[in-house]
């Protein structure tokens, strides 16, 4: 059901414009001054403002400016006294939709306040739907308390509702896509499509042809015209990630579309121009590239200009239990499992841990975690066999005697299922009574 809200000192006419609208069905709220009506704005959903230009406490076409700033998604009508067409003029160039003659226009009322009413309800839906994306890959999304990635998301906060260029800049897995994402929901162009192409995955000619299209009879296959990905975009965001990896012809294409907005499809003879603004995303340093010949310094410096430097997990690691809890939420949700928390040794070994693949990567173990757990605690053992020999090698960098590595092996084995003997002879592949014997020779008693 639409709102409407009218402001009118003159009581008859308040009264008699409220029971009309009402018997059409309109929630209707009245008010007799500027101050009141403002009041009502600002406390309820209204999608049309009905509003008298003459007012005790103020003048309605100035008024309208407030009016919209207050409830920005209301479609606001003047009413003028019969001869005053001109305020009715001034209000719509303040932001009023429209303006009736109060006592001649009776027939164009209700018409009018409809047309209002769908127009403002999907502005009412828009901002909803703009409220979603912003909660679906906002900022609040990217997990983290460390100072490395607060300083990331404070520096793509900055620059989100600008239309720079953005270059993201962090090792797979650390969440360059998500940022991509989160700097799109925050800017202008959150309403409008978010594109992403891996540069890495496609061939130079398709790659081509996917970011900036194809006119038909371009190459042999190409038999109708194909809008590029950057054309798909347009007045959006398109993500070009690993962009390091990008044929250096091509690069001097994008280079182009950075400076000017403008491209040539392939077997076209013409320029194309679209609205998009890029963020890139590189898990290489370009500056190397560059120097190896690879990577085009005038698109380095022009990309580079704003630089995101997204931490690894490694250089988080205090980051990780708040990420391991939210995957856990996750997971659970997903699975249906009923994990309450991790034991001291899983979180322990968590951030002990070297995270080649990030936050990927601790998302899988977690998931896996949770599939396996049969108990409401994460235990240690729950984690992979590779996981724990890259803790175990880390921890055994130093040249060790053969005899020095097995008895560290059967210690780290006996540690990573608890002291459970069946369990360590199974996974050292030796009989329970070797193990007890190497345990003796060891010293080794757990
Ligand atoms: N800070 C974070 N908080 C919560 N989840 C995160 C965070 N960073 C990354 N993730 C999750 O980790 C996974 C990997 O993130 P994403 O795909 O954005 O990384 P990437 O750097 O783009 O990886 P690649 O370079 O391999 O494309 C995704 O599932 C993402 O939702």
């Amino acid at each position: 059901m639409s709102s409407i809200l009218i402001i009118d000192d003159e009581k008859d006419l308040l009264n008699m414009l409220a029971r009309i609208l009402e018997l059409e069905g309109y929630r209707v709220y009245k008010a007799e001054t500027a101050k009141a009506g403002k009041e009502v704005l600002r406390q309820q959903v209204i999608h049309v403002l009905l509003a008298d230009v003459k007012l005790p406490d103020g003048n309605g076409i100035s008024l309208v400016e407030e009016y919209k700033s207050i409830s920005p998604e209301t479609e606001v009508i003047c009413l003028t006294a019969y001869g005053n067409i001109p305020d009715g003029v001034q209000a719509i160039k303040n932001g009023a939709m429209d303006y009736l003659v109060k006592g001649d226009d009776n027939r164009k009322i209700i018409p009018l306040v409809s047309t209002a009413a769908e127009k403002s309800q999907l502005r009412f839906k828009i901002k909803k739907l703009h409220a979603r994306i912003q909660g679906d890959y906002g900022f609040d999304k990217i997990i983290g308390t460390s100072g490395a990635i607060r300083e990331a998301i404070q520096l793509a906060q900055k620059v989100a509702p600008l239309d720079t260029t953005v270059l993201l800049n962090g090792e797979t897995g650390t969440g360059k896509e998500i940022f991509a994402k989160a700097i799109h929901a925050h800017s202008e162009r959150k309403t409008e499509q978010f594109l992403a192409i891996n540069c890495s995955a496609l061939g130079r000619d398709i790659l081509e042809s996917e970011l900036f299209g194809h006119k038909s009879g371009a190459f042999t296959g190409a038999q109708k015209d194909k809008k590029g990905l950057l054309e798909e975009a347009h007045q959006g965001t398109v993500f070009l990630d690993e962009i390091g990896e990008m044929d250096i012809d091509l690069q001097a294409k994008i280079l182009r579309f950075l400076e000017e907005g403008t491209f040539i499809k392939l077997g076209d003879t013409k320029e194309t121009k679209v609205d998009v603004r890029v963020i890139a995303a590189t898990h290489r340093d370009l500056k190397a590239g560059v120097d190896k010949g690879i990577f085009r310094e005038d698109l380095y410096y022009r990309l580079s200009a704003f630089t995101v430097v997204l931490p690894s997990l490694n250089e988080r690691a205090e980051d990780i239990p708040q990420l391991a809890e939210y995957f856990i939420k996750l997971f659970n949700a997903k699975n249906r499992k009923q994990v309450a928390r991790m034991s001291p040794e899983f979180q322990k070994a968590l951030q002990q841990h070297h995270w080649k693949g990030n936050i990927r990567e601790l998302r899988n173990i977690v998931e896996r975690a949770i599939i396996l757990a049969e108990t409401e605690v994460l235990e240690a053992e729950l984690l992979p066999m590779d996981f724990y020999f890259s803790r175990y090698l880390a921890k055994n960098a130093s040249v060790l005697s053969l005899k020095e590595v097995e008895q560290n092996h059967i210690q780290n084995i006996l540690e990573y299922v608890n002291g459970n003997k069946t369990k360590a002879a199974k996974l050292l592949g030796i009989g329970l009574t070797t193990l007890y014997r190497k345990m003796e020779e060891y010293g080794l008693h757990l």
